[in-house]
């Protein structure tokens, strides 16, 4: 579905942080304290990928990680554990826990005799164990053999013995200089040891980042080397590499990491729990402490999901709509109102607040978790796998704090839905809904072309230009006047032109519109036709796809309009049967098979924290290329929020959530004139200087196409003042009311301007290239610098040099894509 650039064309901005539950309150519950090591029993699990073919010891839980880390228990029966552990700056809490024998171990350590009797046979990999066990106890008692299958008494003796303290304490006593064939045998076990993927995965299990491994690892050498006693050089002697070797010395690794790199393990660890999106349920407190039920209403278009959801809520106590579009959310706040049922409206942009209110209608993003109601519509549920904003429906499906949630949409996300909703503990109705009236294909197609159209037909164009090329055709060739609808016109002029087109008395009986007319508006539609299959999205021709033919295409013979049923058809006839096939694909075909996700602030900003010096841009990079989710989610695109993170590094003075909040501006990043705007406010921001809006309606209502473009990015520009303005300190933004004055003026000279727009034409020609030219169509959408009079400071070279530049990387990548 194209995203409606007056709407909410991105997300509609951080959700208010800090006034909710927070993603990583369970996050920091489960990590807080002073332990600087992980502990058995706060650990996530941790699933680090399999690296080598070793096998995988310690990706065992951590649980099991952490009480094995615990082997220099042993120390303790040796009675010098607290004075080890005080020297070797593990804190208190680590040192109880290190003290704290691992069950085998323990039981190992206090009847290591009876132990051996009872197990004459060791498994190979023990074996080993014990063997390094000896050298490092300074003794070579265990070399029995190449093959390490050292498993007698003695050595099991010796290996109760084994700690990490002992090691240490050989300091000084050792040869520091070894002859060159022990060196490089040491070297030749270090280096099977630090190459194993197999211990990179077990380091990784303790918090030791591959970079710090990298270097710990040759630390590690260093220091065994400089502990070698004559009986540990006689031992090492005896030992290949391999892995068996490698998980006895990644033993004796581990607590030399807690006291060598205790700071660094300590700091992993912040970045991996705050990079851990795993079970996003846990974020929202309040609603995993209610019992709530959803019922799904999912059916096609006009089957009257809407209609029911709404009964329900309007007769709540207490009622929440979020939607998709602040089209939609402003549809439902009137109709809530003029049943008498006060409402609240809040997007991004507005707040409508009615005394005494007892229900908001808001987009999807805006909606408040901190807010109890009894009965919550999440709208247009399949938008959970929105490449860009499914995050705010997997956000307010497990976050809203609602009794009863009614869930409309699609039946393509039913099973995602039962899936999250079991995960939750919760429960899933679902009840499905038929069309209210037929929609067939028109299989005839349009015979005669534009001139063919009747009342009540509605050409669906996939651009801007083709909108306005059609409708100059139809008014030329024919006596219909024509509405228009597309997603950069405000939602205002959207209804009003709905309006018009519904309105018998009108004179407008014909429509021309984008996909914008998918949702949200009660159309007097006859028959939709399509103009193309086909769409350019970021530089390249794509199909439209299923979800969105089906959608569009039902919005023909409404229910409560004068049709009995729909009519769809293609004007290019080779097209019709992928429209057939695309109606006939049934709802349960479509899937929706996983759902968004996205970081919330607190999460970026502590992982942010323990990347000192990096900029944002690396930050989002980073924590996007690192998280780790479930396989039910996926990571929404950012690629446009870091767009701008990189162009607002020239602007000095920001907090890193400050520059989060412009990246999330919802502007179309394809209109260099609307990020020079933001890059501008963004600088006066910087600055602290108050950020009036500069901007004032023109005086007159525009009489070309390219005048109406020009105000629609004028009224993107104020409304970005107006999003900006709901974030930052108001004091910064003055004068609000002004805004919406200068925005009221925009609307009603938009509106004009379409009722009034001639567009010159080659008299009553059908050729749409002819009457486009004389349209005054250029190649490209008016976008350049002259289009409206934007402050000087908005115009100033670096930030247009800036925004240029965005645009000249788009257009590169979108060549190398090509
Ligand atoms: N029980 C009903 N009584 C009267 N009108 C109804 C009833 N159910 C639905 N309608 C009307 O039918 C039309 C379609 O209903 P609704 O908007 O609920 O459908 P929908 O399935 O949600 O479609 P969409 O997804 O396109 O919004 C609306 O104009 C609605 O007011």
């Amino acid at each position: 579905m194209e995203l409606d650039a007056n709407d909410a064309s991105g997300p509609e901005g951080p959700p208010p942080y800090g006034s909710q539950a927070h993603p990583s309150d369970d996050l920091r519950a489960r990590y807080e304290g002073p332990a600087q090591v992980p502990s058995s029993s706060t650990l996530p699990r941790m699933s680090v990928p399999d690296l080598g073919h070793e096998g995988n010891r310690w990706t065992r839980p951590v649980t099991t990680l952490a009480s094995s880390v615990h082997a220099p228990a042993l120390v303790t029966s040796r009675g010098n554990s607290s004075n080890a552990a005080n020297t070797s700056g593990v804190s208190p809490r680590s040192k109880r826990k290190l003290s704290q024998p691992r069950p085998g171990l323990a039981s190992q350590t206090a009847s290591s005799d009876a132990a051996s009797r009872k197990k004459p046979k060791t498994a190979p990999q023990d074996a080993s164990k014990h063997v390094i066990a000896s050298i490092v106890a300074g003794t070579n008692s265990a070399a029995g053999g190449t093959d390490a299958a050292a498993d007698d008494t003695a050595v099991q003796e010796l290996a109760a013995k084994i700690s990490f303290e002992q090691i240490k304490a050989a300091e000084g006593k050792g040869y520091r200089h070894l002859g060159p064939q022990d060196a490089v045998h040491l070297q030749n076990l270090m280096k099977s040891f630090s190459n194993s993927g197999a211990i990179r995965n077990q380091a990784l299990a303790i918090y030791a980042s591959n970079e710090v491994f990298k270097e710990a690892s040759f630390q590690f050498y260093k220091f065994l080397r400089t502990k070698m006693t004559p009986e540990l050089r006689g031992a090492l002697a005896q030992l290949r590499p391999g892995a068996a070797t490698n998980d006895q010395l990644f033993d004796l690794f581990v607590p030399y990491m807690f006291t060598y790199y205790n700071d660094e393990l300590a700091s992993y660890k912040v970045i991996v729990s705050t990079m851990d999106l795993r079970r996003p349920h846990l974020w929202y407190p309040r609603a995993r402490a209610m019992k709530r039920r959803f019922i799904y209403h999912a059916g096609p278009t006009n089957s009257g999901k809407t209609y029911e959801a709404l009964q329900a809520m309007n007769a709540a106590e207490s009622g929440l709509y979020v939607g998709p579009l602040r089209l939609l959310a402003m549809e439902v706040f009137d109709e809530t109102n003029s049943q008498g049922v006060y409402c609240d409206l809040i997007t991004g942009q507005e707040r409508k607040l009615v005394p005494g209110s007892s229900h908001s209608s808001c987009t999807v993003e805006m909606a408040n978790l901190n807010k109890p109601v009894d009965v919550a519509i999440i709208d247009e549920i399949q938008m959970i796998g929105d490449e860009f904003r499914g995050w705010a429906w997997t956000r307010v499906l497990q976050g809203l704090p609602a009794q009863e949630i009614h869930l409309c949409g699609d039946a393509s996300a039913i099973k995602l839905v039962e899936q999250l909703a079991s995960e939750m503990g919760e429960t899933v109705e679902i009840k499905r809904y038929e069309r209210f009236t037929p929609l067939h294909v028109d299989h005839k197609g349009l015979i005669g072309g534009l001139q063919a159209v009747k009342a009540g037909d509605c050409i669906v164009a996939f651009s801007r230009r083709a909108i306005y090329t059609i409708k100059a055709v139809i008014e030329a060739c024919t006596d219909h006047k024509v509405c228009i609808i597309y997603g950069g016109l405000p939602p205002e002029t959207r209804r009003t032109q709905a309006r018009l087109f519904n309105d018998p008395d009108s004179g407008y009986n014909i429509l021309v519109a984008s996909d914008a007319i998918g949702m949200g508006l009660n159309l007097n539609i006859r028959r939709i036709i399509f103009q193309t299959l086909h769409k350019f999205a970021r530089g390249t021709e794509v199909s439209v796809g299923t979800s969105a033919i089906k959608q569009i295409a039902g919005r023909a013979g409404r229910r409560n309009s004068a049709y009995s049923q729909g009519l769809a058809t293609c004007i290019n006839r080779k097209e019709i049967p992928s429209l057939q096939e695309a109606l006939e694909v049934a709802q349960d075909a479509m899937k929706t098979p996983h759902a968004g996700i996205l970081p919330e602030w607190d999460q970026l900003e502590r992982f942010a924290g323990q990347l000192p010096g990096q900029a944002l841009p690396a930050v989002l990079t980073r924590f996007g290329a690192e998280a780790r989710i479930d396989g039910t989610f996926f990571f929404c695109q950012q690629d446009g929020v870091i767009e701008l993170a990189q162009l607002l590094e020239r602007i000095e003075g920001l907090s890193l959530n400050d520059r989060y909040i412009f990246c999330l501006a919802p502007i179309s990043r394809r209109n260099i004139q609307m990020v020079a705007a933001l890059l501008h406010y963004a600088k006066r921001y910087s600055e602290q200087r108050a950020i009036a809006l500069g901007l004032e309606a023109p005086a007159e209502a525009p009489t070309t196409v390219g005048g109406m473009a020009q105000l629609e990015t004028l009224h993107q520009i104020v409304s970005l003042w107006l999003w900006l303005s709901f974030r930052f300190p108001e004091a910064l933004f003055p004068d609000r009311e002004h805004a919406f004055e200068v925005l009221e003026t925009i609307v009603e000279q938009l509106d004009e301007g379409l009722r009034e727009l001639s567009i010159p034409t080659a008299g009553r020609s059908n050729n749409p290239d002819a009457i486009a030219r004389l349209s005054g169509f250029k190649s490209k959408e008016p976008t350049t610098r002259s289009i409206i009079e934007l402050p000087d400071a908005v115009a100033s070279n670096f930030l247009l040099e800036a925004a240029e530049r965005l645009a000249a990387q788009r257009s590169q990548r979108s060549m190398r894509s090509h």
